[in-house]
């Protein structure tokens, strides 16, 4: 089973507006709201793509309860925990000339409830994937990710993590399957400013230096590049289309490489299936539809890039 761990969800709360103006009353042209979070986008596309998976995470108040209602209507099961504090987040996400975001806190997390969902996770498997992607709730430790690796690193499961800056370097040395940072997410790592493929691999392979399996750098409207657990590189294109919506994008490359990686075992499929979700669910104003995901997969390309690791 693959189980995602969305430990902050969101209601995603997506307007449109010809301009922006700060300190001025802005009237939306569109408005959209979606249950979000990063596993929770996860488990969403993976759906789409005939993969059953189990969403697990803190919801809490009446937006949780949203997020739970709508998950079901889709038939995805989840097994949240439900926390005492505040409620779910909503973040506002703004199209106008720009993109604008606007990311809530969450509610607090008791040590009680933590530990509720150490418990879930112990009952994992060794075919199982887990899926830790997102924040975390500011009042827990940074180093929760690294907790949830430890404990469960005798059990050969295969751990994908879509996280930033130390949440994702500090579980590096638990060599996870699958990390997925963006390349800006790189450049911050590392405090450097990429300007070429060469550049990315350089960097992205030293996050395979340190423990990760399989880097997979996504790059919006250029792509993305993957390193391999047998160190090969392979770029990938994007296909035609307007972006209506890029919330959710790097999501569904994870939910797309995982579905393609289990298909077949074979790391371009996966992440030629990868690089069609990302792009269906940036040309798209929800997250991708299957029949989107096909239409685009024709058109992606994936170039192995020969002499590019020094
Ligand atoms: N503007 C775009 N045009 C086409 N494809 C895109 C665009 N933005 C994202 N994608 C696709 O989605 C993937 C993930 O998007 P990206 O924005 O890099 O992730 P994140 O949402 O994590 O920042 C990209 O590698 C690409 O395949
Ligand atoms: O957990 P974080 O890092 O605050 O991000 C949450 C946000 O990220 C999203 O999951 C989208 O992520 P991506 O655009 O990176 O795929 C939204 O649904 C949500 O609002």
């Amino acid at each position: 089973m693959i189980y995602t761990v969305t430990l902050n969800p969101s209601i995603d709360y997506v307007i449109k507006l010809d301009t922006l103006m700060t300190g001025s009353v802005n009237r939306v042209s569109e408005e959209h709201v979606y249950p979000g979070g990063k596993g929770i986008n996860v488990s969403n596309v993976l759906n789409e793509l005939g993969h059953k998976s189990i969403a697990l995470g803190f919801i809490s108040g009446f937006t949780g309860q949203y997020i739970v209602d709508t998950l079901k209507e889709k038939g995805l099961e989840s097994d949240f925990i439900k926390v005492k504090d505040g409620f779910t987040r909503i973040n506002v996400k703004m199209k106008s000339e720009e993109e604008t975001e606007v990311n809530g806190k969450g509610p607090k997390i008791s040590e009680t409830e933590l530990r509720l969902l150490f418990d879930k996770i112990d009952n994992l498997n060794s075919d199982d994937i887990l899926v830790l992607a997102g924040s975390i709730p500011s009042a827990l430790d940074e180093r929760l990710y690294e907790s949830i690796m430890a404990k469960i690193k005798d059990k050969n499961i295969k751990v994908i993590v879509d996280a930033t800056k130390n949440l994702l370097l500090n579980v590096l040395k638990y060599e996870p399957f699958l990390i997925k940072p963006n390349n800006h997410e790189l450049e911050e790592m590392f405090n450097v400013k990429l300007t070429s493929n060469e550049d990315t691999v350089k960097y992205a392979y030293k996050l395979r230096e340190m423990g990760a399996k399989n880097v997979l750098v996504s790059m919006g409207k250029d792509g993305a590049l993957l390193i391999t657990e047998s160190n090969e590189v392979f770029l990938s294109n994007v296909p035609k289309g307007i972006v209506k919506n890029s919330v959710g994008a790097g999501d569904s490359m994870v939910a797309g490489f995982t579905a393609g990686y289990l298909n077949t075992n074979n790391y371009e499929d996966a992440l030629k299936l990868g690089a069609a979700s990302g792009s269906a669910t940036a040309f798209s104003n929800d997250l991708a539809t299957k029949d989107y995901i096909d239409s685009l997969l024709n058109e992606i390309k994936v170039e192995k890039l020969e002499n590019i690791l020094s």
